[in-house]
């Protein structure tokens, strides 16, 4: 067990203690929580539209148009519109310096011990964040940096929790498991061997879940780090090889904890199971008013069925609570259209079912439309009640019942095996094997599970190093080489940028598809990467990249056909969505012997002007770059921006009515994207426009 305990530093207080409530019923916890004007905002002036009095949260409309999201905001002069909704709490992050400002520490004093306290009395929790993209989900559910936000500082107090327990009639166990919903798609991401789309099934008893889902067990609050960033390596690779747009999925993190009582005098054993679901949603903006086309429309409209059934769910669970039915028809007639939606069927027991759920609504202080509509979402969930029951010993009535039904459909397909219908049959036969399968699961002892978690484990390495990717055993984050050469991923979503590296090796390193038969070190997908797509040489740590011919090999955003010496801080994108960051540490290190005292090199002088790759002056070619500039700026959307903006400029060879289509396309996804993280994205990820 985990001898680690909380640290001080994440958490000042921890006082209350931890009592289950006995009750089953109550409503679904609602809080708000405003974040900070990013600079974006400060610089075009925007105006705070929030203000928040105890527990309620009041929406200002503004009285021009003239902020991002506000369009339809139209000034009426002289009128002041202020809508006013009160939730369990409004979290005012708004403005450090504030008296009232909360801080990540309030939110999980508030939601996390909560949460804590239902999953230790035997009850299934869930916490989700909701609210458009930039709005502070990642921030108040992860958190960045010292700000750990409820999910980590949650996990880590559950096995100081257990740590604690002094009565050794008790044992806890742990498992996870971490999903990735995408398209109406479910993958694994605990698990390469579970390909593609894993299919969600229901049981009576256990109800919705994803059938061979791999549930991991974890000792140690470090285990669950552990599992989470490997998750995001995952959905790092897998975002990148298939071109999604990884801020667009929903994920789904699940702890099942389970508590084993030994009664001494009868000799009898009892367990209480609870799942802990932490769901991180997609960003809810509508798909509308985000430009996309083509793919990216039919992606959205993919995240928008989730989202508009999730919608259409709350309401009809709302308005069942509050005794309301909707055009008319009868409370009892009302249906909930669970089954709409992945998300909404595998969340069916958070909401308005067996568990005790809290929502964390996360709003932007300035976009109008976006903010009201999330307001508006968020009373509405508030009217949901749950019926949260202790799941006592449910392995045991799950195998019982299991057992009754695999006799009873063995015995249909063989009385009805000669003259039932082909369909009929083999749905039979596909509800017998998926109810063998939970019956083999169900009695899995623990030491089966753990070597499973083992051999997981290995295949998981085996994985990722077989892609060329570094892995580093139980080591949390990334940690790159101190001095290979390497490669790091750059990615549109900050939470699976900068967690994959590739080494460069001495000697040569090539780079392949991911399914060609052409040995390759480094093996990526996506109809752009050819066999053999380009090598790396490294010669006493001078490294050049060798691109094949007609392969699409870009560096600082030029595409090249003949060998480039790297320096650097480079940038490079291979086929179309592969983008890295080219570090040679060692270089780094004599540059900056070399140039004591340093050189102060504004990064806002970078933008990639030059029109041929090899004349490329200072900002893109002394190492000193690298380490002068902050690490930050060289992102994904540097990148992409760089080789959209070298598109723009005015070549003979290559003006914009003579690019091919699918690469005008692919400029005007990039253009667009841009725009849209213009309008709507934090200050973080979107500065990086700023000078264009
Ligand atoms: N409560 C807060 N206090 C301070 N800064 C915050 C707070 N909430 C959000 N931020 C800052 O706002 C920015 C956007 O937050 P975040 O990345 O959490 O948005 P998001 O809703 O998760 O976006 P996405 O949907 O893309 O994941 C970040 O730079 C974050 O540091």
């Amino acid at each position: 067990m985990a001898t680690d305990k909380f640290p001080s530093s994440w958490v000042y207080k921890q006082t209350k203690t931890y009592s289950a409530s006995a009750t089953s019923g109550g409503n679904i916890k609602v809080v708000i929580r405003c974040r900070p004007l990013n600079s974006r905002e400060l610089v075009r002036g925007a105006k705070c539209l929030i203000r928040m009095e105890g527990n309620q949260t009041i929406i200002t409309r503004p009285t021009d148009a003239t902020g991002p999201g506000n369009s339809k905001a139209a000034a009426r002069k002289g009128e002041e519109d202020v809508k006013s909704f009160t939730f369990d709490k409004s979290y005012w992050s708004f403005d450090k310096n504030d008296p009232n400002y909360a801080t990540q520490v309030h939110l999980y004093n508030d939601l996390g011990e909560d949460l804590l306290n239902h999953a230790f009395g035997g009850y299934n929790t869930c916490i989700f964040a909701y609210g458009q993209t930039g709005a502070g989900k990642s921030y108040s559910m992860m958190g960045y940096g010292e700000d750990k936000g409820i999910i980590p500082l949650t996990c880590c107090e559950l096995f100081n929790r257990i740590d604690r327990n002094c009565d050794n009639t008790v044992t806890y166990q742990v498992q996870v498991s971490y999903i990735q919903i995408y398209n109406e798609r479910v993958r694994d991401l605990l698990n390469p061997k579970n390909k593609g789309n894993l299919k969600v099934r229901e049981h009576p008893t256990l109800g919705p879940y994803v059938e061979d889902l791999s549930k991991l067990i974890v000792n140690s609050f470090q285990d669950i780090e552990y599992l989470m960033d490997e998750g995001n390596k995952a959905r790092a690779v897998a975002a990148t090889n298939m071109n999604e747009t990884s801020s667009r999925s929903h994920a789904i993190f699940t702890l099942i904890l389970t508590q084993k009582r030994h009664d001494a005098e009868t000799k009898m054993d009892t367990e209480k199971v609870s799942r802990i679901s932490l769901v991180d949603l997609a960003g809810s903006e509508r798909a509308n008013s985000t430009g996309a086309t083509g793919a990216r429309l039919k992606e959205g409209a993919n995240i928008n069925k989730s989202l508009t059934t999730f919608g259409k769910v709350i309401a009809s669970l709302a308005d069942a609570s509050s005794g309301t039915s909707r055009k008319g028809a009868k409370k009892a007639d009302s249906f909930v259209p669970y089954r709409d939606s992945v998300l909404t069927w595998l969340l069916k027991d958070s909401f308005g079912g067996n568990s005790k759920t809290a929502m964390i609504a996360a709003i932007s202080p300035t976009d109008y439309d976006e903010t009201l509509s999330t307001l508006r979402y968020a009373d509405a969930v508030k009217r949901i009640k749950n019926k949260a029951v202790v799941n006592e010993d449910p392995n045991v009535r799950l195998i019982r019942e299991l057992k009754e039904e695999l006799q009873l459909l063995r015995k249909k397909l063989g009385v009805e095996a000669g003259n039932v219908v082909k369909k009929t049959k083999e749905e039979l036969v596909d509800q017998i094997q998926a109810s063998e399968k939970l019956m083999k699961e169900a009695c899995e002892t623990w030491q089966e599970k753990l070597r499973r978690t083992e051999e997981i484990q290995l295949i998981r390495e085996k994985t990722l190093e077989e892609l060329g990717i570094l892995i580093e055993k139980n080591a949390v984050g990334v940690h790159p080489p101190k001095k290979v050469p390497h490669l790091v991923n750059l990615n549109e979503d900050p939470l699976m940028s900068e967690c994959l590296v590739y080494q460069i090796k001495p000697g040569e390193t090539r780079v392949g598809r991911l399914d060609s038969d052409i040995p390759s070190d480094i093996r990526l997908g996506g109809e752009k990467i050819m066999d053999n797509h380009c090598y790396f040489e490294n010669e006493k740590g001078v490294v050049t990249l060798h691109p094949s011919q007609e392969s699409i090999t870009i560096v600082n955003g030029m595409r090249i056909s003949k060998p480039r010496k790297l320096r650097s801080g480079f940038r490079i994108i291979l086929g179309d969505f592969h983008v890295f960051r080219f570090n040679n540490p060692e270089e780094v290190r004599r540059e900056r012997e070399k140039n004591k005292p340093s050189l102060h090199i504004n990064p806002n002088i970078m933008p990639p002007s030059s029109r041929n790759v090899d004349d490329i002056k200072a900002p893109d070619s002394p190492t000193s770059m690298a380490s002068l500039v902050s690490e930050a700026v060289i992102d994904w959307n540097y990148a992409r921006r760089e080789m959209a903006l070298n598109y723009l400029n005015p070549r003979p060879e290559a003006n914009l009515s003579s690019l091919p289509d699918e690469d005008l396309q692919r400029l005007m996804d990039d253009l667009k994207k841009i725009a849209r993280a213009r309008r709507i994205l934090p200050d973080s990820r979107s500065n990086d426009f700023e000078d264009y």
